[in-house]
Order: structure tokens, then sequence, then C-alpha cells
């Protein structure tokens, strides 16, 4: 049974930002610096710490605290330990944090405080010990693997004269591909599945070898960017945008005239993710060093061989063996990648956009001095949009992303809980007035999501906009 909480009793969490002043300020630029082995800062709560020596002795492994070095780390250090962990911090206390580089977020509200604790309680309780183990995940990726090669194989050597068969073999392929990307790439980049750091390095590297896209840009852009920022532009990385972008999905960006009915071309555009993201991985580690405002720390010899030789596996599963051991002409070949691309990509877009590019899902800003005015447990709730709950269907084959606000909130408990767990989280929602959006079904979200291009397409929408804001004062 959750433990009873009166919602407006409950205190927050000691803040580190409640230890007293080290009497030495620094800044964002020069903590930016230390993000090496050799020397590795970061901050929580406005105090900056020095957890060099730390590294090997962190039980998440030293990868995790490198990804974060040199960086405002609240968020994620809030996400992945329990509100106790805070105890550890002040003997590598160093300074204090000048000033914000990305958004800040007041210290755990008594909601973000009290779900947590009761999440925890229920499983405890009446789930699991172990939130990171459960053998049907173990299950799901033997399935998700065997499936890969098999449809590889079979549209080589099964049915290589072509036909249907053929093409269903490359839908297939596409199809399982989506599925290590929602299944053990996703797991493996919240370490929610085992306590081994090896464990989730091995399972992201199958990204970069059976996927060819990049296991450490994924952390970069995902665990340390769209978590900790949802839908805050400028932040988020996922909803970066150029000016002018050729869709428009943030009320904050200028109208130009091709926005009129993106509704119809956009979902078109979404065949290209893989595509994109195997050519951008390229430019974020090596030309940009960032994703939008997220910066790369130097990579591991471990991350650099993985990304190149992941590259390289790719190709030649993918394009030399279908011509040169195979015998496949180049034309079949090239088609036959792009079927299991296109499959891919729409499969992944789609599930994604209907989680946060929605009609009812809010985008906040900070103000001036990068603050946030939401709680960010309660920020997780209101830009994220879940859809049908209650089939076993779209809980597998969307990696459980159909419970999006509750991987929001829990991305360090395996996805295999997350039906479990829902209905505790739904409820303290309810009892501390937190909305909780959910559609029936995958085709109401899609729905929402093509809704909301539609009307930001239209020029009329900051004219909407001012006048409901009118009406309300
Ligand atoms: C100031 C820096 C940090 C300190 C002092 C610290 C401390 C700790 C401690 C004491 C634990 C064991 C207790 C527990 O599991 O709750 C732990 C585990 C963990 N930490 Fe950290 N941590 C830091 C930063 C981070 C960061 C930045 C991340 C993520 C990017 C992270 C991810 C994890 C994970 C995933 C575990 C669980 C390992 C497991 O599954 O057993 N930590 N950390």
């Amino acid at each position: 049974m959750p433990a009873k909480l009166n919602p407006a009793s409950k205190p927050s969490p000691a803040s580190a930002r409640d230890l007293p002043s080290t009497g030495r300020l620094i800044t964002t630029a020069e903590l930016a610096t230390h993000n090496t082995p050799a020397s590795c800062w970061l901050a929580v709560r406005g105090k900056v710490y020095d957890v060099t020596s730390f590294l090997d002795r962190h039980p998440g492994g030293r990868d995790l605290l490198l990804f974060a070095a040199g960086r405002d780390a609240t968020q994620v250090f809030e996400t992945y330990h329990q509100f106790k962990v805070q105890g550890t911090l002040p003997k590598y206390l160093i300074g204090d944090l000048a000033d914000n580089e990305l958004p800040v977020f007041p210290a755990p509200s008594p909601f973000f405080v009290a779900v947590k604790e009761r999440v925890y309680e229920h499983l405890r309780t009446n789930v699991t010990s172990d939130p990171k183990w459960a053998v049907g995940m173990w299950v799901r990726y033997a399935g998700i693997y065997s499936m890969v090669v098999a449809a590889w194989y079979a549209q080589l050597w099964v049915w290589p004269q072509g036909g249907w068969a053929q093409w269903l073999a490359a839908v297939v392929l596409g199809f399982f591909c989506a599925q290590i990307g929602l299944n053990p790439l996703h797991d493996a980049s919240h370490f929610a599945v085992t306590h081994s750091p090896w464990v989730w390095k091995l399972l992201g590297a199958t990204h970069d070898y059976l996927n060819g896209a990049s296991y450490v840009v994924w952390i970069y852009q995902h665990m340390l960017g769209h978590h900790p920022y949802t839908n805050i532009p400028n932040a988020d990385p996922d909803i970066a945008t150029n000016e002018p972008d050729v869709r428009r999905i943030k009320a904050v960006q200028p109208w130009y005239k091709h926005y009129l009915h993106q509704e119809w071309f956009v979902p078109v555009l979404y065949g290209v993710l893989s595509i994109k993201t195997r050519i951008q991985d390229v430019t974020i580690l090596y030309t940009l060093k960032k994703n939008d405002n997220i910066r790369i720390n130097p990579l591991t010899a471990w991350h650099e061989a993985v990304f190149w030789s992941g590259k390289a596996f790719f190709v030649f599963y993918r394009l030399v063996v279908p011509v040169v051991f195979a015998g496949l002409s180049v034309g079949r070949t090239l088609a036959l990648f792009l079927v299991a691309d296109l499959v891919s990509s729409y499969w992944l877009a789609l599930t994604f956009q209907a989680n946060h590019v929605v009609e009812e899902t809010k985008w906040p800003e900070p103000n001036e001095r990068n603050e946030m005015s939401i709680d960010w447990a309660e920020m997780q709730v209101a830009t994220t949009q879940d859809y049908a709950h209650d089939s076993a269907f779209w809980t597998i084959a969307t990696g459980s992303l159909n419970y999006q606000a509750v991987h929001h909130l829990f991305p360090e408990i395996s996805q295999y809980y997350y039906p479990m767990i829902a209905p505790v989280i739904m409820k303290t929602c309810q009892e501390f007035g937190v909305k909780y959006l959910v559609q029936r079904t995958f085709w109401d979200a899609l729905g929402s999501h093509l809704k909301y291009l539609k009307v930001l397409g239209l020029n009329t929408h900051e004219e909407d906009l001012k006048k409901k804001e009118a009406k309300a004062q």
C-alpha cells in the first residue's frame, strides 16, 4: 500500500543548494573545461563537485560521470538516485555555480517526493525486489535479435530471387531494427537493465552494429538532453529547429508560408529519420561537438572504437554482403535497404511524435536567468502524452512508449514494470492535482500530433493564443 501523504504538508528533501556557501564562485564556462577523467567536475543544485577521485568507485560506472561531467547534472542525478544519495555529495564540494547554462528547476516538489517514494514502496512490497531485472525483457531482446538475423538471412538466401517474400523480409527486418532502438538500446541508455555498466555498454553497442547509429550520440541527445529538458525550446535537442525549418512544432518559431498544411508533408519526411541520424552522428561527435545545446565530452577509446567499427559493420552487413556474398544486384540491395529503413524510421518517428508534439502537452520556458517555475517531475507529466494503456500489443511494439509519462518519471526502472506502476503514478497525480494525459488508442494520439501540426501551420495561431490569454485574464 502506498504511504498516505498530505500533499500540502510533505516537505521537499533537503536540497544541495541548502549547503553553506563555499566562498568560491565557478562559472559554467569554467565548469565546462573539467570534463575528462583527469578532472571531472559536475554541478548539482547550484553546487559544484569534483568527482575525479570517485570515478572508479561510482556504482553506476565511470562512463556516466564522464557523460555528465562539465555541466549541471541536477536532473540526471535526481532521476537516477533516491534522494538519500544526496548525502554522498558534500565530501566532493568545491564551489558554488555562478550562472545557469541551461534551465534549472525548483527543489523537488511534494508531488515529486511522494511519487518517487510511493512507486518504490509499491515495487518493493508488491512487485519485485529488483526493478532493473525482468526475465520477460530478456525474452523480448532474444526475440528481437533473432528476428533481425532471420529476416536479414531470409532476404538474401531464402528468397534471393525477389518477389513479395523478399520484400516482406525487408519490412520485418526494418520493424525489428526499430525494436532494437525501442528496447535494448533505450533500456541500456537509461541503465534500466541489470546493474552492470558492461551490460549497458554491450546492449548499447548492438545499436551501433545492427542499426548503424550511435549509442553515445543517443545518450547525449536523449538521456542528457531530452529527458532533463522535455519540450523546453533551446534545451531539448529533440525539438531543435533551424529558422526557417521544414516544420513548425513550437509556437516560438516564426511563421513561414510553407508551414501551411504541414500536416500533409511533414509525416512523409519522417521516413528519412534513420539516414539523417546516421549522418548527424558524425557531425555531432566530430565537427559540431554538441547536439543543439548539449555539449559532447571527449570520447573514451571504447566509445570511439564502437562508433567506427559499428558504422563499418553496418555498411558491410547491409550493403556489401548482399552484393558480394549473396549475389544481389546493387539496385535490388539499395531498394531492400530503403524499404527496411523506411519501416524503421516511420515506426520510430510516429511512436515518438505521438508522445510530446501533440495538442495538449505544454511547452514550458525559463525566465531570463534560465530558471523554471515548474517542478521537474510535474513538468514531465505536463509535457507528455500516453496512449493505449490497455493494449499489450502497443506496450510491446512501442517498447512501452505508450507509458511515456511513466518512463519520463522513472526511466531507471525496467519498462517491463511500467504497467504495474502506472496506477500508482496516476493516483498520485490525481491527488496532487497534476493533469495526466492519456489517449485511448495509438491512433487518437497520432491524430493529436497531426492536428497539432495543422494548428501550428496556420498563421492565425499566434492571434488565437493572444485571444485565449486575454480571455483568461
Ligand atoms: C555527484 C555525482 C554522483 C554521485 C556522488 C553518485 C553516487 C551514487 C551512489 C552512492 C550510488 C549507489 C546508490 C544508488 O544506487 O542509489 C549510485 C548509483 C548510480 N548512479 Fe550515481 N552518482 C553520481 C552521479 C551520477 C550521474 C551523473 C548518473 C547518470 C548519468 C548516475 C547514475 C547512477 C546509476 C544508474 C546508478 C545505479 C547503479 C546500479 O544500477 O546499481 N550517477 N550513484
